[in-house]
């Protein structure tokens, strides 16, 4: 296969860390890491280009009916549905109608990239769609062991309508890659190809990036007929970072318009970042500090994002005072958290011995005990401090997102979640437990000292993995994922021979 015939990239999912709610207002940031759970998109040429000619074929092969058929339109630059598809995947259709339109205008041998046709083929790991059926099915209990040893890309075994996701952003992963794989494959931009690539070039202000970062917003929000703060499909984009979202004028300008006034030239205009000086999202490296590692859980019950929001945007509106000083305490707490972060992040370069013997010693203890290490010849008192200080600060965090819960009468941090995270919080090496985004039933994620070994054989994670398993008051599975701070990754199409 001839390079030109082939362009493949992976995009992260996402835990928002702190920032849940605050994050849809411009005045405020959130922190999201990126995981290590990735959704991959490939193009490839179609290979039966006489019968084909301008076709667009979909595979998702993960669910059952996973395969949409379209056909572009040269004349009419619209991408049509083929009759014989046996369901709809709007969040693919609007994705791929609108970066081909970008893509007849910039490419300059589009009409014959296209007239062979193309096949796409979508893959999200194993970790974005719930697994407890599969491991039910196999007969295993629910630990590390056992989710790792579910193959890759495994079949969800039912349509993709019916799926359970588990929290970490399938539709703005998918949506990203899928966006650079074309925006690649049309030869319109370039992406890095590794971790390594990554921190060489000047992401904030690499263009290639900004434009996908743009297109991949608006195909998100015209797909989910809402415009949200953009912080899933930033990290997908830009890995781990605090983020501040744009301006959400920009993309209701492009709602208002028609089908008709919606040209190729008006989007580009927009989405452009050459052009449009108006896209003010900022994203500001950080991530979990050297020698810490994240886990995430995924709870059985789950709960609507949507139907969340929209109960704390309603409180907000009619409690308006209340609402500005407990959006302002937990910012407080939100950036004391993010900068904490920074700071043992720095102290790992600056001091980077104490900062390793620090970590060494505490990680068999847990955050109640390491008061008592205070004097201990490895333990620095200033690490221990900042260490000390971040772990009381996101404990305000948690404060303040259950007196959310209480005004609100949402389950941010239901009693339930309170219960399984005070339980995480006396493991050994746990310094932050909580409910991630919007919060719920979902997930909960943890944050662990693992010191300079990584690997799920650090007390802290063998503690949380008994817990976990033996946890009654809700259901409890480990996921995959761990952190991971690199965004949209172009990848070796060999590694997924198997797949195409
Ligand atoms: N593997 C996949 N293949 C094709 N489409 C997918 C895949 N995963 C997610 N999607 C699209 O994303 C939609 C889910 O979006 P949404 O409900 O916003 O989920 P999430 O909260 O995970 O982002 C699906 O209905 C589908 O259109
Ligand atoms: C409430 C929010 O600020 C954060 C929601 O974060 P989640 O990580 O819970 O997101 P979903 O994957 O959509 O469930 C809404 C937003 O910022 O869009």
């Amino acid at each position: 296969m001839s390079n030109h015939d082939v362009y493949a990239v992976s995009a992260p999912g996402k835990v928002l860390i702190t920032g849940g709610y605050l994050v849809l207002d411009q005045q405020y940031t959130g922190f999201v890491q990126a995981t290590s759970s990735r959704f991959v998109c490939i193009i490839l040429k179609n290979n039966n280009t006489t019968i084909d000619k301008y076709s667009v074929k979909v595979i998702s092969p993960q669910f059952i009916q996973g395969q949409w058929n379209y056909h572009w339109n040269i004349e009419s630059k619209e991408l049509t549905e083929d009759e014989t598809n046996t369901s709809k995947n709007y969040y693919i259709q609007c994705t791929i109608q609108n970066t081909l339109l970008i893509a007849s205008k910039l490419c300059s041998d589009f009409k014959t990239l296209i007239e062979t046709g193309i096949k796409v083929v979508i893959m999200g790991h194993n970790d974005f769609y719930s697994q407890r059926e599969q491991l039910d099915k196999m007969n295993l209990p629910k630990n590390f062991k056992s989710i790792h040893s579910i193959p890759n890309f495994c079949s969800a075994n039912c349509l993709i309508k019916d799926v359970n996701k588990t929290g970490l952003g399938s539709s703005a992963a998918m949506i990203t890659a899928l966006v650079s794989s074309l925006l690649g494959y049309f030869k319109i931009i370039d992406i890095p190809s590794n971790e390594q690539d990554y921190e060489k070039i000047d992401t904030k202000n690499d263009y290639c990036l900004n434009f996908l970062h743009n297109v991949a917003q608006y195909c998100h929000c015209l797909a989910q007929g809402k415009v949200g703060s953009g912080f899933d499909v930033s990290a997908a984009v830009w890995g781990s970072h605090v983020y501040r979202r744009f301006n959400p004028a920009i993309i209701n300008d492009l709602y208002k318009l028609d089908k008709k006034e919606l040209t190729a030239e008006k989007l580009i205009s927009v989405l452009d970042p050459k052009i449009n000086p108006n896209w003010d999202a900022t994203v500001k490296p950080c991530h979990i500090p050297p020698g810490f590692t994240m886990r995430l859980a995924d709870i059985a019950t789950g709960s609507s994002t949507p139907k969340m929001v929209s109960k704390v945007n309603a409180w907000k509106k009619a409690n308006p005072e209340e609402a500005a000083e407990l959006w302002n305490s937990l910012s407080t707490y939100n950036n004391k958290v993010n900068i904490l972060f920074e700071e043992l992040t720095k102290k790992c370069q600056s001091d980077s011995e104490t900062y390793w013997s620090t970590l060494e010693t505490l990680k068999n203890y847990s955050v109640d005990q390491w008061k008592e290490y205070e004097n201990n010849t490895n333990v620095s008192k200033d690490i221990l401090d900042l260490l000390l200080e971040l772990y009381n600060d996101f404990l305000q965090v948690r404060s303040c997102l259950r007196v959310l819960s209480q005004k609100t009468e949402t389950p941010i941090e239901p009693e339930s979640q309170t219960h399984l995270l005070d339980a995480c919080m006396k493991c050994p090496g746990i310094l932050m437990a909580g409910v991630p985004g919007a919060g719920g039933y979902d997930a909960i994620f943890c944050i662990i000292m693992e010191g300079k070994k990584s690997g799920e054989d650090c007390k802290g994670i063998i503690a949380l993995e008994k817990l976990w398993q033996n946890w009654e008051e809700s259901s409890v599975c480990p996921l995959c994922a761990c952190q991971s701070n690199f965004g949209i990754s172009k990848e070796d199409i060999n590694n997924y021979l198997e797949y195409i």
